[in-house]
């Protein structure tokens, strides 16, 4: 029984969020139905309850903030209206606002009215922030203050004794103080998890000896560039680069000659090429180079810019000059392609490249010789 009920209110407080928007603003939707939700039970309550005993004006003021609440928890559903979560928690914070500022004038049912003023600060802050809810909040104190202790009861419609008066600023004050400090708290715990997250998020999207993407990290930037090349209709390509004889390299310089390597062949290849193509480290002595706008005959003429620029490329560990050359397997991705077909197609030119003797590219294109053997057979 529980359980059906619990369903039922949680699904009547997601209204207006939605799978595709992100996990923050499903729950900035969330957070402003529960307030207006709670903001228009209570109001309706107190309005019947303002009724039966003959309170009328009481009982307007508060059938009117029920309407209003209920309309903020509504207006999620008119996307056409923009922002929506702007527009309700704007009203719904400035009926708020106002209904305190009757409740003082008034005095509510027997001088109780300012009691519900406590609401304020934690709604202030949670709305706007710690800075912009703090200056609400202060506004809000000069106004209640100028009400109360304006000469000749000037500005509220019923004795409030003095001691009333007092302790009721100095609590307040207290209660905002109180709630200024969890929110200031809330706000340093929250930027700070957000930053730890970014950096797991950096991290695992990266390789931590390289700086490059690693496979996952690549992910993203190839279903985006591949996606931008089929809109476009524009060439795309990637080359699958591998270190040749990696091995021997790990045995003669050690693990440390190997990671040096690695590390200095990333710079080279993320300087040789343009800002728009990415470059990712596929696998151990594996990397990805993906390029935007390019067929596969510029990839060619670039893959063999890299390849001779690693064949010269004066690399000195520990003393000792290590020599090291590349094998790189090209293709351009055709929209009849996914991207895995259009990697494993690249791979397969790598595995013919180091079939034929290694430090070349494979397939050998052109301007003038553009050929796309055994592509077709092949996916
Ligand atoms: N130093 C270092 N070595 C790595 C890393 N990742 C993979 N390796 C090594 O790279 C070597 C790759 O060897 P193989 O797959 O046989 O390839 P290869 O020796 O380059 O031979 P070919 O590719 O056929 O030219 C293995 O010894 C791995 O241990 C790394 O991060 N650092």
């Amino acid at each position: 029984m529980i359980s059906p009920l619990k369903n039922l209110l949680a699904n009547y407080l997601k209204v207006g969020t939605d799978s595709s928007f992100d996990n923050d603003t499903n729950q900035q939707l969330f957070v402003s139905n529960l307030f207006s939700f709670i903001g228009y039970m209570v109001t309706f309550v107190l309005a019947i309850s303002a009724l039966v005993r003959n309170n009328n004006e009481l009982a307007i003021w508060l059938f009117v903030s029920s309407c209003v609440f209920f309309f903020c928890h509504h207006v999620h559903r008119f996307k056409q209206l923009g922002d929506t979560i702007k527009i309700s928690t704007r009203i719904i914070f400035v009926m708020l606002m106002s209904l305190m500022l009757f409740l003082v004038y008034s005095g509510g049912h027997a001088q109780t009215g300012p009691l519900w003023i406590y609401i304020v600060p934690p709604v202030a802050f949670f709305f706007s922030g710690l800075k912009i809810g703090l200056i609400n909040i202060l506004f809000f104190i000069v106004v209640v203050s100028l009400m109360l202790f304006a000469p000749n009861e000037m500005f509220v419609g019923t004795a409030y004794s003095t001691e009333f008066k007092t302790r009721l600023l100095y609590s307040f004050v207290t209660v905002t103080l109180l709630f200024g400090f969890y929110e200031y708290s809330r706000q340093k715990s929250y930027e700070f998890i957000r930053e730890l997250s970014d950096k797991f998020e950096q991290q695992a999207m990266h390789d931590p000896l390289t700086n490059l993407p690693n496979r996952r990290g690549m992910r993203e930037f190839l279903d985006h560039e591949y996606k931008r090349s089929r809109r476009s209709n524009s060439p795309l390509s990637v080359l699958l680069v591998d270190i040749d004889y990696f091995k021997k390299i790990n045995d003669e310089f050690l693990h440390d000659g190997g990671d040096f390597v690695l590390e200095d062949l990333s710079r080279l290849f993320v300087s040789s090429v343009r800002e728009q193509d990415r470059v990712a480290r596929w696998g151990g002595e594996e990397f990805l180079f993906l390029l935007p706008e390019t067929n596969s005959t510029d990839a060619f003429t670039l893959a063999e810019k890299i390849r001779l620029a690693v064949e010269k490329h004066d690399l000195e560990f520990a003393g000792r000059r290590i020599s090291v050359t590349i094998s790189i397997g090209l293709n351009e991705i055709t929209p009849d392609m996914n991207i895995d077909q259009a990697i494993n197609l690249a791979d397969h030119y790598l595995y013919e490249a180091k079939k034929a003797g290694r430090n070349q590219t494979r397939p050998v294109l052109s301007s003038n010789h553009a050929d796309n053997y055994e592509k077709n057979t092949l996916l």
